[in-house]
């Protein structure tokens, strides 16, 4: 089956910083994928370049087998690709149903549909009873369950999603995977996942990618990747590190602790 995105040899320089070199990888349709790195490692700029925000150097994107190198994120959003970000983008003073709707201005689908569309999806993340109130009393949790629905508005094939669980009580967390995998399975959504919620993504993904200084240093199953000698050595800042990604969210090193041991790049 034709993957739903195929990446090759993407690079981006900012000046003399190399965010991403020569980056490939392909998605199979249907599935999630994880992107892991320590700070600075190149994953938001792999997901701006991916829904156009940036124009990669050099390299090729193809989704769905067509190259979408100037083609912009509205473009992409109606072609199935849709975005969340770190800091959930909500338009505040806007209910939350305005919200919702803001992703469909592009979109050719009359207003009955999308304000059903609409409930429907904040239904599903448990925001139903929220829909008429400004996204400002919305908690920074429910933000991002928020923006997680509206990027379904457009009904994709792919959604990029970075740091969904960062900053987010345990309760929309659970909720939030939960209906991701949801997403996944009822729906055949394609999903990347930039986290530094290591244990969640790593119990969501079928592969995880590792990015260090805009390379990818691993690619594999979970548990391959976790035990990879290079991703250790990039979290640790040194090779040989002792320390395990923790594989488990009921393991004793929570992903926040661990990251804290680990730090960033080495300097
Ligand atoms: N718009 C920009 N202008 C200049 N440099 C940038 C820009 N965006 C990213 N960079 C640089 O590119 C490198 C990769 O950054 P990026 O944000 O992609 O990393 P990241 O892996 O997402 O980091 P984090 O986990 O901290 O979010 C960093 O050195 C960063 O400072």
């Amino acid at each position: 089956m034709e993957p739903v995105l195929q990446v090759d040899s993407l690079s981006k320089r900012f000046g003399s910083i190399v965010a991403l070199e020569r980056v490939s990888f392909a998605l199979e349709a249907g599935t999630i994928l994880g992107l892991i790195g320590p700070n600075g490692s190149g994953k938001t700029t792999l997901l701006n370049t991916l829904n156009g925000l940036y124009r990669p150097d050099s390299g090729e994107i193809r989704y769905l087998g067509r190259p979408t190198r100037n083609l912009r994120p509205h473009q992409l959003a109606l072609l199935g690709i849709s975005r969340t970000f770190q800091n959930a983008r909500v338009f505040h003073t806007l209910t939350v149903t305005q919200n919702m709707l803001v992703s469909l201005v592009h979109a050719r689908v009359h207003s009955a549909e999308a304000q059903e569309r609409a409930r429907q999806l904040l239904t599903f993340v448990g925001l139903e009873r929220y829909q008429a109130l400004p996204a400002s009393e919305l908690s920074g949790g429910q933000q991002k369950l928020l923006e997680f629905a509206r990027a379904l508005m457009t009904e994709p094939r792919l959604v990029l999603m970075d740091e969904p669980f960062g900053g987010v009580h345990p309760e929309i967390k659970a909720l939030l995977l939960e209906r991701i995998r949801e997403a996944q399975q009822e729906r055949q959504v394609s999903f990347i996942i930039v986290s530094h919620e290591i244990p969640d993504l790593l119990s969501l993904a079928r592969t995880i990618i590792c990015m260090s200084y805009g390379r990818i240093i691993a690619r594999g199953s979970p548990q391959e990747v976790s035990e990879h000698p290079d991703v250790i050595a990039a979290y640790l800042g040194h090779a040989g590190g002792q320390a395990q990604i923790q594989t488990s969210p009921s393991s004793p090193v929570s992903s926040s602790s661990y990251f804290e041991q680990a730090g960033g790049h080495p300097s």
